[in-house]
């Protein structure tokens, strides 16, 4: 049956496992996109969401034709996908938007680069042409981020019927990066996304970089729809008996002492090194911190099959061994980093933690440092970079710091350390309201209104 809204994403709500017994079964994807529009949708019967089949045992189930309700994965062929995913939109796009280039070597656009691009363009007709199969008339479409740029471009072409919008999770890159793009390049990218009626940022920084790329006519079509935390929904999971007793074993860890928070992804963009060597100049500029704080810093693997990648995660663990060796005490482990991507973890850190440090070079929206206000016990200072899009909304509250400042940062450290207690506790409950303005369902609610 034809679907009145439809997501496009590359990754689904769902991804299956193989069993030794050769059955497969269904997990719920991971990570903060796929968790704000599952809810979102939830709401909308007769949704579809569009996605990749991202592992062997994803394409297994859609070749044994294994199906949830609302669902649809493409099988696309792996060589392909690998050159689209890894070698086009985690690597020019992502480190285009985010500025991670080693400029002397990167980035560099060859032949090798085209064929990557020609795989990264038939990976977005394979999502055109599943969405144009499966619209109803008049349909509304929500295409999600950097990997599918191209496809409202596409989409209008095969369905000029269709209400698009596209949603960009990341920020955009500034001129200076966007130049480095070859012309062609640039502008396909333009082109598809202009193919969207409504072209959504998570901040007025981003959508404005993006308009001042775009003709006057079409900058009219940019819209801000800053991404929030449901309060409620966060709340009630961060209770969880689970929760509970790993929060009984952290504080059984940390032994009374204070502690300053991360929680990310082992992300270059995310500023783990520059954030650890804050801590390590806090420890050495105000040395009354010794002994007294504890550094809880979850950094969990992400985008492996990239080598800078696993460059990254070894020089984050070098690192954080390095403060250990360098001020830990029989009795005193300065830095405990936990590379597991738990949940219930997480939450315990953010029920407990006095200080969080959210210090991205740059970031799309960071909904770390929305949710540990929300669910902070005792109030939490969150020391935050300028360059995360959620600045625009908790600059007022939180400690803001330049992300490349390392002396900057560990004075803004000290700072939320000495914080008294009465004005964390005033902080965090307006952080944590501005948090919740627009929760997933609302922030999705308001894109559909706008393509009404
Ligand atoms: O490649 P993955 O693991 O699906 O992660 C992609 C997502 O990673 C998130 O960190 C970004 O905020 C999103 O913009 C992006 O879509």
């Amino acid at each position: 049956m034809a679907s009145q809204v439809l997501v496009a994403a590359n990754r689904g709500p769902l991804s299956y496992d193989l069993r030794d017994d050769g059955t497969l079964s269904a997990r719920r994807g991971g990570g903060g996109l796929v968790s704000g529009l599952s809810a979102a949708l939830a709401r909308q019967p007769g949704a579809l969401w569009i996605c990749a089949a991202l592992s062997d045992a994803d394409r297994e189930a859609v070749r044994r034709d294994v199906s949830e309700p609302g669902v649809r994965m493409l099988d696309i062929d792996p060589t392909m996908y690998h050159d689209a995913y890894n070698g086009i939109a985690n690597s020019v796009l992502w480190f285009t938007h985010h500025h991670l280039y080693d400029v002397p070597r990167e980035p560099v656009f060859d032949a090798e680069f085209r064929r990557r691009w020609a795989s990264y363009v038939a990976y977005n007709e394979a999502f055109a042409r599943a969405l144009a199969e499966e619209a109803g008339p008049g349909a509304r479409v929500l295409v999600q981020d950097y990997h599918l740029a191209l496809v409202p471009g596409q989409l209008r072409e095969l369905r000029p019927d269709l209400r698009i919008a596209h949603f960009t999770h990341t920020p955009w890159a500034a001129r200076v990066f966007l130049d480095m793009l070859p012309d062609d390049i640039h502008s396909r990218l333009m082109w598809g996304m202009l193919g969207a009626d409504v072209v959504g940022f998570h901040t007025r920084a981003w959508a404005d970089a993006f308009a001042a790329a775009a003709q006057p006519d079409d900058a009219r079509r940019v819209a801000v729809f800053p991404l929030g935390v449901d309060g409620d929904e966060l709340r009630a999971l961060a209770h969880r008996p689970e929760v509970d007793e790993k929060l009984a074993e952290l504080r059984a860890e940390v032994a009374g002492r204070r502690t300053i928070a991360r929680v990310d992804r082992t992300e270059l963009s995310k500023n783990i090194l520059r954030g650890l060597l804050a801590y390590r100049e806090l420890l050495t500029v105000h040395p009354e911190w010794r002994g007294r704080v504890v550094h809880l810093a979850s950094a969990y693997p992400s985008r492996q099959d990239l080598k800078v990648y696993r460059d990254y995660t070894a020089a984050v663990s070098e690192l954080a061994a390095q403060i250990n060796a360098e001020f830990g005490t029989q009795d005193w482990q300065p830095v405990l980093v936990s590379v597991k991507d738990d949940f219930a973890r997480s939450l315990a850190v953010y029920r407990m933690a006095d200080v969080a440090l959210v210090n991205p070079v740059r970031d799309g929206m960071n909904l770390v440092a929305k949710e540990i206000p929300v669910v902070s016990e005792a109030g939490c200072a969150v020391v935050l970079s300028t360059g995360a899009g959620a600045y625009e909304q908790l600059r007022e509250d939180a400690l803001t710091v330049n992300p490349y400042d390392v002396s900057a940062t560990a004075e803004a450290l000290h700072a939320a350390l000495s914080m008294p207690d009465e004005e964390r506790a005033e902080r965090t409950k307006r952080l944590a309201a501005a948090a919740t303005a627009l929760p997933p369902t609302a922030w999705f609610e308001a894109q559909l209104a706008a393509l009404a």
